[in-house]
């Protein structure tokens, strides 16, 4: 499905897979997180595609104006507004009370223009700023990314949390009453409705319920053929009730798995509608009512659910047309202040033009930052604060030990492939697959071989640097040679200097910011002889000299 290639796609697509052409500079503007991750080559004409590039956003529209290729992304307006917000937080060390002030107004502003409602928008300003001031701080994530991430979490929860899938009746048929205002899309839905379901292995039959304009039975025949799903009709002369009562019947007689009934949209809410839906609800007793809303009307989907499902009661909302111009204030506001959950939403006029309701993606695509995203989860999760101060305590002591080597391999690979994990870091997307695939199998090699060593001797890499009859019994223990033991221990050593070292480009001790840990690294490679280098080899000895008493004359490799 389209929708699944946005959220998950990983910055390594940008540069390796996926051909690139920046946006019309009509577009909204692009985030800068956003562009520290793209490539630069252009030609696609796929819309996929385009979704991809554009930085898992979605273009939606492609108008020809005055020779111009205008690409409509949605939301883009919030987008870009909530991108203001990110920006005002540039070159601060921590989030605070003060200085998210700005960019809470930016919030703020960026979703009442989005057309969320008041009521929504204060909630959700409140529980970021909540959020935003207790947060504390993560290694490695800026405080710009970490509102990012809370406020992609609020988005998520705003919106419903998990998806709202469609519930099956225990005994078949399951019967969805689908109902809505005039031109929202309700007839489109009942078909598209029905090829969803039909992909998942359902016979479907549709209702045609929609008395009061005959060429939306038509439409529905017609749109029924396309999907290859029967559609009964009495007509327009009989009432909807009876014909859904006739038409569950026939269901049950051919024993269909969904019956999805059409009804008729008015322009506004009147009593005479709600009557002939209760009517029509209590005839078929359905499984699932949902009300079919125009993403476009904003929070005026919101409140309509709100009232629907006050006078009929229902089980969700189908958001159509949220590939037009919409703001996004129908998809945020309608959880929210109807409490029911947007089940499907419809992307386009084709059938295939359904799918559910992610509220994890929508966010991401709303952001339009799903690598930031991916990345400051992946930094929470292996990078407690707890533990980054405690192993920069260590570093700082030089007390950097095995356990922590091991302990560091393994949060390495707990973040999944290294290759992604390099790739999420700017300026680190040049690192060949090749060398990939030789760092994750010495990191293998080198858990082997500490996975065998005595507590003591994880704790006092000293003993194995003293003693080559250790080193001889971990080389025999773990099956990899003399030479590979040597090599590791050696490699801890230069791990204490070089993360001491690396330690001292940070102001005050802080935790290291990601971008002063790349120029660190930088610094080291650009060294020229006999400066940091130089200096650092000699401290390496004289860390090894301090440590272990006496070094081994005839070093790691060649000892027996
Ligand atoms: N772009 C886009 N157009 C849609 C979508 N869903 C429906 N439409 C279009 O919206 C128009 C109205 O759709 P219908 O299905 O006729 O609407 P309806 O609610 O049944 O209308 P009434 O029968 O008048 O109540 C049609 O032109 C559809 O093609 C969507 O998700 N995206």
């Amino acid at each position: 499905m389209e929708s699944l290639t946005f959220s998950t796609v990983s910055s390594r697509h940008f540069s390796t897979t996926f051909p690139r052409k920046t946006t019309s500079s009509l577009t909204s503007s692009t985030s800068p997180h956003a562009l520290s991750f793209r490539s630069s080559n252009s030609s696609s004409s796929s819309r996929e595609l385009w979704g991809i590039v554009n930085s898992q956003r979605v273009v939606t529209g492609r108008r020809e104006r005055r020779g111009l290729i205008i690409r409509a992304e949605m939301f883009g307006q919030l987008t870009s507004g909530l991108e203001s917000a990110w920006n005002k937080l540039k070159g601060e060390e921590v989030l605070t009370k003060e200085n998210i002030v700005e960019p809470m107004r930016d919030i703020r502003r960026a979703l009442l223009e989005a057309d969320v409602s008041l009521p929504v928008v204060r909630r959700f300003v409140q529980a970021v700023s909540e959020q935003a001031v207790g947060v504390g701080v993560i290694r490695g994530v800026k405080p710009d990314q970490q509102l990012v991430k809370i406020v992609s979490d609020e988005l998520v929860k705003l919106m419903g949390g998990e998806v709202s899938e469609l519930t099956f009746a225990k005994s078949p048929p399951t019967v969805i009453l689908l109902a809505g205002l005039q031109g929202v899309g309700k007839t489109t839905v009942s078909a598209k409705l029905a090829l969803y379901l039909k992909k998942q292995g359902k016979s479907c039959m549709l209702i045609a319920g929609d008395v009061y304009r005959p060429a939306a039975i038509d439409q529905l025949v017609i749109l029924g053929k396309q999907v290859d799903v029967p559609v009964y009709t009495a007509g327009t002369d009989v009432k909807p009730a009876e014909i859904a009562r006739q038409g569950l019947q026939e269901a049950k007689k051919k024993n269909v798995d969904v019956v999805i009934m059409d009804t008729a949209g008015r322009l506004q809410i009147d009593k005479t509608m709600m009557d002939e839906l209760k009517d029509v609800k209590r005839t078929l007793n359905p499984t699932e009512v949902l009300l079919v809303v125009d993403a476009m009307t904003g929070q005026e989907a919101a409140a309509l659910v709100t009232t629907f499902n006050l006078e009929i009661g229902i089980t969700g909302a189908i958001l159509t047309k949220l590939d037009g111009d919409s703001r996004g204030g129908a998809a945020l506001s309608v959880k929210e202040v109807s409490g029911k959950p947007i089940k499907l939403v419809g992307r386009g006029e084709r059938m295939e033009d359904l799918e559910p309701f992610y509220p994890d993606r929508m966010a991401g695509r709303i952001l339009g930052m799903g690598d930031v995203l991916s990345f400051v989860e992946k930094a929470q999760e292996v990078m407690k604060q707890e533990d980054a101060e405690d192993l920069q305590q260590k570093i700082m002591s030089a007390k950097f030990d095995f356990n922590d080597f091991l302990k560091q391999t393994r949060a390495v690979a707990q973040m999944g492939s290294m290759s992604r994990v390099l790739g999420m870091i700017p300026g680190m997307g040049k690192v060949t697959p090749a060398q990939i695939r030789e760092a994750e199998k010495s990191l293998q090699i080198m858990e082997a071989m500490i996975e065998v060593m005595t507590p003591e001797e994880r704790e006092k890499p000293e003993l194995l640097a003293e003693s080559p009859a250790r080193r001889k019994r971990i080389a025999k223990e773990s099956g990899k040679t003399e030479q590979q033991v040597s090599q590791l221990v050696a490699q801890l050593f230069q791990m204490r200097v070089r993360m001491k070292n690396l330690m001292g480009v940070m102001q005050g001790g802080s935790v290291p910011a990601l971008s002063n840990l790349e120029e660190a690294m930088q610094a080291e490679q650009k060294a020229p002889p006999g400066t940091a280098r130089r200096k650092r080899r000699s401290d390496s000895r004289k860390q090894f000299a301090g440590s272990s008493g006496r070094p081994n004359p005839r070093g790691f490799g060649g000892g027996n």
